[in-house]
């Protein structure tokens, strides 16, 4: 045997080994490829050194990325980089660090980008007092980063994939911050892998990646909407969720500290308190289901009280049967919160200005009425419209077990994977014929089958196969539609029941489905007012608070897991209903004497005649 030999591959390896972490060191003054001339040093990376250079053509700074020498000595590398990266190169936003080009020679590959005249949100960190941003200053920031990041994934299809405090810049001159390395980060690292050992088996930074990410998937603006609350979580609290001990199995298992419990465990003495609502929404951020995290950037914004409304559209977001236990509270907490503390989008971009307030005798919360009684059903069997005892809403909605191990997981095969697929328009608006679920595609996009015969479409879809260790939609799975303000400007029947088989009902049966809705609310004591003690905003906001209690997606509307958790699922059709009291109009109620109370029939009538017509 030739040990020598084996000796001296032994040793080629290692230098091969070697090139993978050899970075340049070029000097100052020097030109590089024909075109920029070396100034300083920005800072250094994981892949390489980033030298403020100018352009001698265009003559302005850039900042100039020089990737690691093993991809400039790869001439595949460097076509599949170049190809991938044009998708960052197209990306052109204020609030995204814009590349200019990708260059090399024989020797050197680079990067040049826009020089940002500041520092990271990783560097500023390091200056602050305790360690540690305040929500108010993080607040200064957020708007332009989530506006950034809808742009990207919304309307150029890129998800990002390794957002973190040191990939946002923030400019020394204004309160402006930039993402960096839209686009090319995740090309970089992934053509790294796949040259060298050395590098992490996926792309991105782990203490900030999603566990979808994590585990391959396919890329998801969920994914970033994650690596954003991660990215808080550090500037708030000091350290990232998990960052220390086995963070991929905390990734899928383990729910973070607060933010507030963090701060404690490192001893961080900041005086400014960290809202209670923040802590929700992060949370919800970090949520190991993305079906349970805030669908978009800014709608992150919305719940944090930012902004009022965003225009994005997004993805749908497919509601899992059933959460793992500890989780549920996480976002049911967090809509809770930011609907106590009067933050949440759900109220502001939902609640439709026609929307009339609940009438205040159904709002008062003093003087609880008594539960109505279930209405005389005229056409159908007293044994049929009785409801059934309710049966427990986890059964109803029971998923199997989780498949699959990880190494069942579809692996990311698109060759541009940091693209994602095109998002799908909001179920909002769907008549009743075009049913939302129906419509829907399954978490990985594919098309949703037809509805089973005598069976609702909504109860059809198929298991959206999700990631191995976190709960996934499975047969059964009922699906949630993304809430959505109404075209009407108010939350009209068709609207509120947008799955079949309920809107497919005659108009009676529906009236009925949301007498019974509201009474069940109203034992619950959610149809009555705010935290705040104001006076409620009706029912579509009574079934937000219901859902948000019952860890249902809070979208206001009585889609099937909302009505199957209520045991109203099965409830059939009633076209000869009639509403015990009909609606008052509002030139009747006018003209009753003051003296004549509603009764609680006419009460509920009235809500309901309300809810339908914009009374
Ligand atoms: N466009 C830019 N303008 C000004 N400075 C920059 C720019 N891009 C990067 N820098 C500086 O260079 C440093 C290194 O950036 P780089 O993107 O290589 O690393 P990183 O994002 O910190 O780490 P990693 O490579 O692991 O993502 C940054 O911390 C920042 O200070």
């Amino acid at each position: 045997m030739d040990l020598s030999h084996s000796s001296n591959q032994a040793s080629d390896a290692a230098a091969d080994f070697d090139q993978t972490v050899k970075v340049r060191t070029p000097s100052a003054g020097a030109v590089y490829f024909n075109r920029y001339r070396l100034s300083r040093v920005l800072g250094r990376g994981g892949m390489g050194v980033v030298w403020l250079a100018d352009d001698l053509k265009l003559e302005r700074p850039v900042a100039l990325k020089f990737l690691p020498s093993l991809i400039g000595l790869d001439p595949t590398a460097i076509k599949e980089l170049k190809t991938e990266t044009r998708r960052g190169l197209e990306l052109s936003h204020p609030n995204i660090v814009r590349i200019y080009d990708f260059v090399d020679d024989d020797d050197e590959a680079a990067i040049s980008m826009e020089f940002v005249n500041g520092k990271t949100l990783s560097e500023l960190r390091a200056t602050t007092d305790h360690g540690v941003f305040t929500t108010e200053q993080v607040a200064k920031w957020l708007p332009g980063v989530c506006d950034a990041l809808d742009y990207a994934h919304f309307q150029r299809k890129v998800v990002h994939r390794d957002l973190k405090p040191s990939n946002i810049m923030a400019m020394s001159m204004d309160d402006t911050a930039k993402i960096a390395d839209f686009g090319i980060a995740r090309s970089i690292s992934d053509t790294m892998q796949r040259l060298s050992i050395s590098q992490l088996g996926v792309s991105g930074t782990l203490p900030y990646m999603s566990p979808q990410q994590a585990m391959g998937e396919r890329p998801a603006p969920t994914d970033d909407v994650y690596s954003l609350g991660a990215t808080i979580y550090e500037l708030l609290s000091g350290k990232p969720p998990f960052y220390r001990g086995d963070i991929p199995s905390q990734l899928t298992s383990k729910i973070p500290s607060t933010m507030v419990e963090r701060r404690e465990e490192l001893e961080i003495k900041a005086s400014d308190q960290i809202p209670k609502e923040w802590e929700a929404v992060i949370a919800a951020c970090l949520n190991k289901d993305p079906n349970l995290r805030p669908p978009s950037a800014g709608k992150l914004l919305e719940l944090l009280g930012l902004r009022s409304t965003t225009n994005v559209t997004t993805q749908p977001y497919i509601q899992p049967a059933v959460q793992h236990k500890s989780r549920v509270p996480v976002y049911a907490a967090a809509a809770v919160a930011v609907l106590a503390a009067g933050a949440a989008y759900y109220f502001r971009s939902t609640t439709p200005q026609a929307l009339p307030a609940t009438s205040p005798a159904l709002a008062s919360t003093a003087a609880p009425a008594p539960a109505l009684t279930p209405p005389p059903q005229t056409n159908a069997p007293a044994a049929t419209v009785t409801p059934a005892p309710h049966p427990n809403p986890a059964a109803v909605q029971a998923a199997p077990p989780a498949p699959g191990p990880a190494a069942a997981m579809p692996t990311t095969a698109d060759p541009a994977p940091a693209v994602i697929a095109a998002a799908t328009p909001p179920a909002a608006g769907l008549a009743p014929d075009a049913p939302a679920a129906a419509a829907m595609p399954t978490q990985q996009g594919a098309p949703a089958p037809p509805a089973q015969p005598g069976q609702p479409a909504a109860l059809a879809m198929p298991a959206a196969a999700g990631p191995a260790l976190v709960t996934s939609p499975a047969p059964g799975t009922m699906i949630q539609p993304p809430v959505s303000e109404p075209p009407e400007g108010y939350w009209s029947i068709e609207r509120i029941f947008p799955t079949p088989p309920q809107a497919g009902y005659s108009e009676a049966g529906r009236r009925h489905l949301l007498y019974e809705v509201q009474r069940i609310l109203k034992e619950k004591s959610l149809y009555s007012s705010t935290q705040d003690g104001k006076e409620g905003k009706g029912t579509h906001n009574a079934i937000i608070l219901y859902q948000a209690k019952n860890g249902l997606l809070p979208n206001g509307l009585l889609d099937g897991p909302t009505l199957a958790s209520m045991a109203l699922m099965d409830k059939p059709d009633a076209p000869e209903w009639k509403s015990p009291a009909p609606a008052v109009s509002s030139t009747s109620r006018k003209r009753s004497s003051p003296k004549e109370e509603p009764n609680l029939f006419q009460r509920a009538g009235k809500s309901i005649g309300r809810l339908f017509n914009r009374d």
